[in-house]
């Protein structure tokens, strides 16, 4: 059993900033549970529809429950035409996470959450309607093409790709997508997480919410990671090219992204499923380069610095396998980890007070205004 990692210093490390029944991350050094069920238990044996419902609806949907939510999921995947202008207003030069933060957005506007009693509705809605929301931009941005969102698509996993592509994908490509949606919906008292639960705790409405925790979700220390991996690998020849890129990188004390943890000590559980995965797409396109280069990565940064990868590292070459722009990747994300955020805004509202932390001051001693002639 991995060891805790010790958790003390900057950025809270360590300090209990709440209550969640949602999830535990590295109690033992190194599991993920989602209500109680090893995340690797779900991947293995769920769509991502039943783990959206057990953690918002707090259990595993039955047969009947499950044809119930898909059913409704997917009757609410239409574009409000007002978004859809919105939408059609963005420049292909913009970041696919800005566009999702402003249809995000857009969409609180248009289906404003009156009340807590909606707060299902609105997180369903949003649930439904973001894989077309991003491919209705990207389409149209870099291909001029109004696509239809309305698909017959099965599943979101489905939706996702047959939204990006315009046609019906592979099974494998869905199968895979329905794992990586699994494996980022939740998380505990991640960066996007509490910055959903600081605003719920204002008593702000949903989408403003799941606004702000698309903002950090963006940044490449966190969910914006995947992207970033995927740059870097990118612009690897071989494995051997692999390695020295990252030894020079070390020596330069540059940041490797897809690496180390804030929370996790010796590996992140996800990583082992979506490297699989990744291997399995691999062998299925003939060519594994980026996925040989990949293993060299995770070995060498083990050698050198104990350093693992986390969700993010092979999710890059899972994703490029299946055909989809670096760039897209973190809306992806975004799809799946609304899940967990949704869910940890309605916890916050169940049993709220505002969140307010101290700050230790540091800046100079109290002094007086001079007149403007007197300064200088
Ligand atoms: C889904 C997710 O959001 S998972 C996280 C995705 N983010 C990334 O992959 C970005 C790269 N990784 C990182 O920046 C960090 O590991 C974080 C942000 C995930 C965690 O940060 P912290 O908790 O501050 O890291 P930690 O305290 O373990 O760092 C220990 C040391 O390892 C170094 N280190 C940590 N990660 C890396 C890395 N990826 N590459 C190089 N060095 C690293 C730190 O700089 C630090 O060195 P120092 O002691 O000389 O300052
Ligand atoms: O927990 C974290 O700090 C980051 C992370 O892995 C996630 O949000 O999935």
């Amino acid at each position: 059993m991995a060891a805790a990692k010790e958790l003390t210093g900057a950025g809270l490390r360590g300090q209990i900033a709440g209550k969640t029944a949602l999830s535990t991350v590295g109690k033992t050094g190194s599991g993920l549970t989602y209500r109680g069920y090893d995340v690797k238990d779900l991947a293995a044996n769920c769509s991502f529809e039943e783990v959206a419902h057990l953690i918002l609806k707090g259990e595993l949907p039955t047969d009947a429950e499950l044809t119930a939510y898909k059913a409704r999921l997917k009757a609410m995947r239409s574009l409000p035409t007002a978004l859809k202008e919105v939408l059609e207003r963005i420049p292909a030069t913009a970041h696919p996470m800005d566009v999702m933060r402003t249809g995000c957005s857009m969409l609180g506007n248009l289906e404003t959450e009156q009340s807590f009693a909606q707060q299902q509705d609105a997180t369903d809605r949003l649930l439904a309607i973001f894989p077309g929301l991003i491919n209705y931009w990207y389409n149209y941005s870099h291909h001029g093409k109004r696509i239809e969102v309305e698909t017959a698509a099965d599943s979101i996993a489905e939706q996702f790709l047959w939204t990006l592509h315009d046609k019906k994908p592979e099974a494998l490509h869905v199968e895979v997508m329905q794992a990586s949606l699994i494996l980022y919906a939740e998380h505990e008292f991640n960066a996007s997480t509490f910055t959903a639960r600081v605003c719920a705790s204002t008593l702000s409405d949903m989408h403003s919410c799941i606004t702000g925790a698309i903002g950090s979700l963006r940044g490449p220390l966190h969910g914006g990671a995947n992207e970033a991996a995927m740059e870097l690998i990118e612009k690897m020849d071989n494995p051997d090219h692999a390695e020295a890129t990252l030894l020079g990188m070390l020596e330069r004390k540059e940041k490797i992204m897809g690496f180390g943890h804030a929370i996790y000590s010796e590996s992140d559980p996800r990583n082992a499923v979506i490297k699989a995965w990744s291997e399995k797409l691999a062998q299925a396109n003939g060519d594994t380069n980026l996925y040989d280069i990949s293993v060299r990565c995770e070995a060498v940064m083990w050698r050198e610095k104990k350093l693992f990868c986390n969700a993010d590292f092979f999710h890059a070459s899972a994703y490029n396998y299946m055909g989809i722009p670096t760039k897209l990747f973190t809306p992806i994300f975004v799809c799946s980890r609304l899940t967990g955020w949704a869910a940890h805004v309605m916890e916050q509202r169940a049993d709220n007070r505002i969140i307010r932390p101290s700050a230790d001051y540091v800046g100079v001693e109290p002094r007086t205004v001079k007149p403007l002639a007197e300064r200088g």
